[in-house]
C-alpha cells in the first residue's frame, strides 16, 4: 500500500477520529493528522488499521469551507484524488481530497463496508429484524392500541380506535359513571401522540383529580404530563423564560387556575394545542342567558385547538340545555339551534327501529331517502348509523351494554329523629342536612347517625367503607370523631385540603395493609375518584340531584369492582332524607340501576318533590307512582330511541373484537421477547430470567451507549404478559409500543448499528470464492408526521441477494437461513478481502440499486392508489354524511382534500435508502 502526503485515510479501528490526512511518510512508518480530534498518530505501514477514503459518483462530500457537493467524477492526479461535483446551485466545481472536511462520518452501509467498519452478524440480523418489525407495526390495524396497561375492553378499544385515528377528533365521551372515560381519553391521546397526529396536549381536570390523572396517564399509558399549579406557574413566571405553557408539550392542570385570571388564559390560548381534554365537563357553566367564565375560556380554547375531548358521565346533570352547550363547544356549526337539537333527539326512536330491522336483515320501508336500498342490510345499517346517528360527536356506553358489573344492594338504616333536629327552624338545606346550621360540632353528641357509623365500622372491620356526605364541615367533624374519639383508622377528603393532602388521604385509604378503614368525603370525593377496592358505601345523607347520587355510587360501582356494591343509606325517620330516599328508591329506582335521565326526571317533579321534602303528606304516594311511571316511560324511550342508537354507535363489538384479537396475537407469541433480548445483547444490557414471561434488564459493564431506554442502574423488570402487568404495578409492561421498545428500535434505525457486515458461507452448488451481496433497502419518504404517509407507504423493506453474475437469489436463500449458515471472518482477513473486491462490490451495488429502483417504481404508484382509495373513500363518506348530518365540519373535508394532495406529492418524491449491506464469500 502506497501512502502519499495529502491523501485521506480513515481508521477502521477507531471511527471516531474522523478523516485523517497523511502528514509524514518515513521508511516503514506513516503519520496521519486527524484534525477533527486534533490528534496525530503514527502507524507501522504493514499493519496500519487504515483504509483509503475514496468517494464515488453520487456520494455527498463537504469541504473545509463548508461547500457541499454531489460527486459527478473522480480523477487521480499525482496520487491524490480530485473530485468534481455539483453544489446546491448546480454549479460544477473540482476539489482536491486535501480540501475535504475532517468531520466526515462514514455512516452509509457501503462506505462503512468498503472502509472496513464491519459489524457483527448478530447486529446485522438485528437491523434487518428492526426494519421488518417497524414495517409490520406501521401497517397493523392495531397500531396505537397495543401499549396501554389496561384490560382490553371492547367498548374502550372501539372508541380508542374510532376516535384515535381521526384527524382533530372532537367528541364527548359520556360513558356512564366508572366505565372508563379517563382510560378512553388516555388511549386516544396515546394513539394521537404515537402516530404524530398530536404533539401538544392540554388536560383540564377538577383539582381533586389532578394526581389521579397524572398517575393514570403515567402508569397506564407512559404519558409524562407536566403538572401545573399556581406555585409552579409563578416560579416559571419568575424564571423569565416566557410563556410557561410553551415550555411543555403535555400539560395537566385544573381549570380553576384560569378563572378570573385573563393573563393566564391568554398564555394558555397563545401556546397553541393540538388536543385539549376537559374532564367532568358538566361543570362548565352555561345557560341560555349567560355563560360562565369557565365555559367562555373553554370556548376560546375550543375555537383555536384542533382536537377537543370533553368527558362527563352525566351529560345532562345540569339539564339538556347545558348538554347542548357542551356539544356546541365541540361543533358550533352543527349545534347552533337548541330547538332543532331537541326535535332531532325525538326522531331517534324511529331511527332505532330501523336499525333494529336492518340488524335482523330486513330493509324497512321508511328508510331515509339518501340511502341506497339496493345495498345489503349490514351495509345499510352502517350507513344509517353513520349518517343519521350521533356517533361522530357523542359516545355513551351503558352498564347494560358493557355487562359484567356487580349488583348494587341497598341497605336502609332508619334512625330516630333527635328532638333537637325536630324542633329546629329549618330551611330547605337544613331539612336535608340537619347538622348544617350548627357552628360547632355539638350535633355529634346526639345525632344517631354518628353512633351508628362508629358501631357499624367497628363491626365491619377490617372491611373498608367509603363514607360520603354533602358538606365539608360534616366530613371534617365526622372524621375527627371517628379517628380521635372512636379509634377508627380514617381520613377525610374535602375541599379545604390541599391537592397533595387529598391524595395522601386517598392513598391512605387505598393502602391494603395498615391503611385507613374509612375515608370520609364531602361531595368532591363523589366525583372521578377510584375507590372500587371497597365494597361498602355509606351515604351519610343524600344529595338533591340524582346525577350526584349516581356519581357517588359510581366511586365503587366501576370497572375493577369485584363484589356487589353495598349501599348503606342512613336516614332520620320522618325527615326530608327519608322522603328523598323513598323517592330515589321507589320513584327512580336509582339504587339498583343507573339512570341517564335522572336529572330530567328530577326537573319534571322538582316542585312536587320539594313540597314533599318540606312537608310529606298524602300526595307523596301519588308522587311516587307518577315518578315511577314517568321513569319507566323515560327509560323505555331512551332505550328505544337515543340510547339504542348511541349504543350501536358507541361500540361495534365485531370491530372491537377484531382489534382485540389482533393485539392479543401480537402479545401472545414470543417475537417481542426474542427481539428485545437480541436488542439487549447488542447494546450490552443484561437480560436475566425473572419468572414466566418476565425479565430483569440491567446495564452491563459493556454497555454500548451511555443509556438504554428505560433501563435504570438498579435494573428494570419487564413483563410481556398483560395479565401480570395489570396485577403488578411495579413491572413495566413491555409491548411493541412501549417507549422502551420504540426508542430502542429508533436507536437501531437512526444509527449505523449492523449496517455493514462481512462473512463466509458454504453453499451447496455454489463454487468457493463466489461473492454474494445481501442488501436491504427501505422506502424513504420525507413528509410531515401529521400526514401519516407511512400508513400508505410504510418502510417496505426490500431485500436483495445478488451473486457475482448479477443473479438475484433472495427468495432462494432467505435471510433467516443465511443467518444460521454465515460464519465470522477475522478482521484482518476481512480487510484483505474487501480490498480485493472493492470494484466488484461497486459494480454489484449498481446492479442492486437498479433492481431496487425497479421495485420502487411499482411500490410508489400502488401506495398512491391505496392512499387515494382509502382517503378518497373517507372523503366520499364524509361528503355524503354532510348532506344529511351537518356534524361534519367543513374544515374536516378541506383538510382531507389537502391531505390527499399532499400525500400524493410526498409519495411521488419518495426514494430508497440502503439500510444494510452484507458481503458474503462462499468457501
Ligand atoms: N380497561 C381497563 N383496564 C383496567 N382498569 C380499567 C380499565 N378501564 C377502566 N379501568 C379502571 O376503572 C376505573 C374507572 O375508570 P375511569 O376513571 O376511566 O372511569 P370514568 O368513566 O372516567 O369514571 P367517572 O365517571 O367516575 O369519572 C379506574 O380505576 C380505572 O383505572
Amino acid at each position: 500500500m502506497e501512502y502519499l502526503i495529502g491523501q485521506r485515510w480513515v481508521s477502521h479501528a477507531d471511527a471516531q477520529l474522523g478523516l485523517g490526512v497523511v502528514v509524514g511518510v518515513d521508511g516503514r512508518r506513516v503519520t496521519l493528522a486527524f484534525p477533527a480530534v486534533g490528534e496525530e498518530r503514527t502507524y507501522a505501514m504493514d499493519n496500519a488499521p487504515l483504509t483509503r477514503l475514496r468517494f464515488k459518483d453520487g456520494d455527498h462530500i463537504s469541504t473545509v469551507e463548508g461547500v457541499e457537493l454531489v460527486v459527478t467524477a473522480v480523477d487521480e492526479h499525482q496520487g491524490l484524488l480530485l473530485y468534481t461535483g455539483l453544489d446546491h446551485h448546480e454549479q460544477e466545481m473540482t476539489v482536491s481530497e486535501l480540501e475535504l472536511d475532517a468531520f466526515v462520518q462514514l455512516t452509509t452501509p457501503q462506505q462503512r463496508l468498503l472502509n472496513g467498519h464491519f459489524d457483527r452478524h448478530e447486529d446485522f440480523a438485528l437491523r434487518v429484524a428492526t426494519l421488518q418489525h417497524m414495517h409490520r407495526l406501521q401497517t397493523s390495524p392495531a397500531r396505537g392500541l397495543m401499549g396501554s396497561r389496561t384490560s382490553l375492553l371492547p367498548h374502550q378499544v372501539y372508541i380508542a380506535a374510532e376516535v384515535g385515528r381521526r384527524h382533530a377528533p372532537r367528541v364527548l365521551l359520556a360513558d356512564e359513571v366508572g366505565l372508563g372515560k379517563t382510560i378512553e381519553a388516555g388511549m386516544i391521546m396515546q394513539q394521537q401522540l404515537l402516530t404524530g397526529r398530536a404533539g401538544r396536549v392540554l388536560v383540564l381536570v377538577p383539582p381533586s383529580l389532578l394526581h389521579q390523572w397524572l398517575v393514570e396517564m403515567l402508569r397506564r399509558f407512559n404519558l409524562h404530563f407536566a403538572l401545573f399549579d399556581a406555585e409552579r406557574l409563578s416560579e416559571m413566571d419568575e424564571s423569565g423564560d416566557g410563556n410557561p405553557f410553551e415550555q411543555e408539550q403535555q400539560v395537566l392542570c385544573s381549570l380553576g387556575l384560569f378563572l378570573d385570571d385573563p393573563e393566564r388564559q391568554a398564555q394558555a390560548l397563545a401556546a397553541g394545542w393540538d388536543l385539549v381534554v376537559v374532564d367532568e365537563a358538566h361543570h362548565l357553566h352555561w345557560s341560555p342567558q349567560e355563560a360562565g367564565d369557565d365555559y367562555r375560556f373553554v370556548e376560546s380554547l375550543a375555537a383555536c385547538c384542533v382536537g377537543l375531548l370533553l368527558l362527563t358521565a352525566t351529560p345532562e346533570q345540569i339539564g339538556r340545555e347545558s348538554h347542548f352547550a357542551r356539544l356546541r363547544l365541540l361543533d358550533p356549526a352543527r349545534f347552533h339551534d337548541l330547538e332543532a337539537f331537541i326535535a332531532q333527539e325525538e326522531g331517534y326512536r324511529a331511527l332505532g327501529d330501523m336499525a333494529d330491522a336492518l340488524a335482523r336483515g330486513e330493509v324497512p320501508a321508511d328508510l331515509p331517502s339518501d340511502m341506497d336500498r339496493a345495498l345489503p342490510p349490514p351495509e345499510l345499517l352502517e350507513q344509517l348509523l353513520d349518517r343519521h346517528g350521533t356517533g361522530r360527536v357523542l359516545f355513551r356506553n351503558t352498564r347494560a351494554t358493557v355487562q359484567g358489573f356487580p349488583q348494587r344492594v341497598l341497605h336502609r338504616h332508619p334512625l330516630p329523629l333527635p328532638e333537637a333536629y325536630a324542633l329546629a327552624e329549618v330551611d330547605d338545606d337544613a331539612r336535608l342536612f340537619p347538622e348544617s346550621p350548627y357552628v360547632d360540632d355539638s350535633w355529634l353528641d346526639f345525632d344517631p347517625r354518628v353512633d351508628w357509623l362508629v358501631d357499624t365500622l367497628k363491626a365491619m372491620r377490617p372491611e373498608k367503607a367509603l363514607v360520603i356526605c354533602a358538606r365539608a364541615d360534616t366530613a371534617v367533624a365526622l372524621e375527627h370523631h371517628l379517628h380521635l374519639r372512636a379509634g377508627i383508622r380514617s381520613a377525610a377528603f374535602y375541599e379545604g385540603l390541599s391537592i397533595i393532602e387529598r391524595d395522601r388521604a386517598a392513598a391512605y385509604f387505598a393502602d391494603e395493609a395498615g391503611g385507613a378503614q374509612t375515608l370520609v368525603c364531602s361531595e368532591i370525593g363523589s366525583e372521578g375518584r377510584n375507590f372500587q377496592f371497597a365494597q361498602h358505601l355509606i351515604l351519610f345523607d343524600l344529595p338533591l340531584n340524582p346525577d350526584l347520587l349516581e356519581q357517588r355510587i359510581g366511586r365503587l360501582d366501576r370497572i375493577g369492582q369485584r363484589g356487589d356494591v353495598q349501599i348503606h343509606v342512613l336516614y332520620l325517620e320522618g325527615s326530608a332524607q327519608e322522603t328523598l330516599l323513598d323517592w330515589y328508591d321507589r320513584g327512580i329506582d336509582l339504587f339498583r340501576d343507573s339512570c341517564s335521565a335522572g336529572y330530567l326526571i328530577f326537573t319534571h317533579f322538582e316542585e312536587r318533590l320539594r313540597a314533599q321534602l318540606a312537608q310529606r303528606d298524602a300526595d307523596f304516594d301519588a308522587l311516587l307512582n307518577d315518578t315511577a311511571e314517568f321513569t319507566l316511560r323515560t327509560r323505555e324511550e331512551l332505550r328505544e330511541g337515543r340510547d339504542r342508537l348511541l349504543e350501536r354507535n358507541s361500540c361495534r363489538r365485531d370491530v372491537a373484537l377484531g382489534l382485540i384479537e389482533e393485539v392479543q396475537s401480537l402479545e401472545d407469541d414470543d417475537t417481542l421477547e426474542n427481539y428485545l433480548e437480541a436488542l439487549c445483547e447488542a447494546f450490552g444490557v443484561d437480560c436475566e430470567y425473572h419468572s414466566e414471561r418476565t425479565q430483569v434488564l440491567r446495564p452491563s459493564e459493556h454497555m454500548l451507549t451511555g443509556h438504554f431506554p428505560g433501563v435504570t442502574d438498579e435494573g428494570t423488570t419487564i413483563t410481556f404478559s398483560r395479565e401480570r402487568a395489570l396485577a403488578r404495578e411495579d413491572l413495566v409492561f413491555a409491548t411493541w409500543e412501549h417507549p422502551i421498545t420504540q426508542e430502542a428500535m429508533d436507536m437501531v434505525h437512526s444509527t449505523e448499528l449492523g449496517n455493514a457486515a462481512l462473512g463466509t458461507l458454504k453453499l451447496k452448488g455454489v463454487p468457493p470464492g463466489t461473492m454474494l451481496l445481501e442488501a436491504l433497502y427501505t422506502v424513504n419518504c420525507v413528509a410531515p408526521r401529521a400526514l401519516q404517509v407511512d400508513r400508505f407507504l410504510p418502510l417496505t423493506p426490500i431485500r436483495l441477494l445478488v451473486d457475482a453474475r448479477g443473479k438475484q437469489l433472495a427468495d432462494l436463500v432467505p435471510h433467516a437461513r443465511l443467518n444460521t449458515l454465515i460464519e465470522k471472518v477475522k478482521k484482518h482477513t476481512a480487510l484483505a478481502i474487501i480490498k480485493q473486491v472493492q470494484k466488484e462490490v461497486d459494480a454489484k451495488m449498481t446492479l442492486a440499486n437498479a433492481i431496487a429502483e425497479e421495485r420502487l417504481r411499482d411500490i410508489l404508484p400502488a401506495a398512491e392508489a391505496r392512499m387515494r382509495e382509502e382517503l378518497g373513500a373517507e372523503l366520499a363518506r364524509l361528503e355524503a354524511l354532510r348532506e344529511v348530518n351537518p356534524s361534519i365540519r367543513e374544515e374536516e373535508l378541506e383538510y382531507l382534500r389537502y391531505r390527499i394532495d399532499e400525500c400524493a406529492v410526498h409519495i411521488r418524491h419518495a426514494g430508497l435508502q440502503l439500510q444494510a449491506l452484507r458481503l458474503i464469500i462462499t468457501t
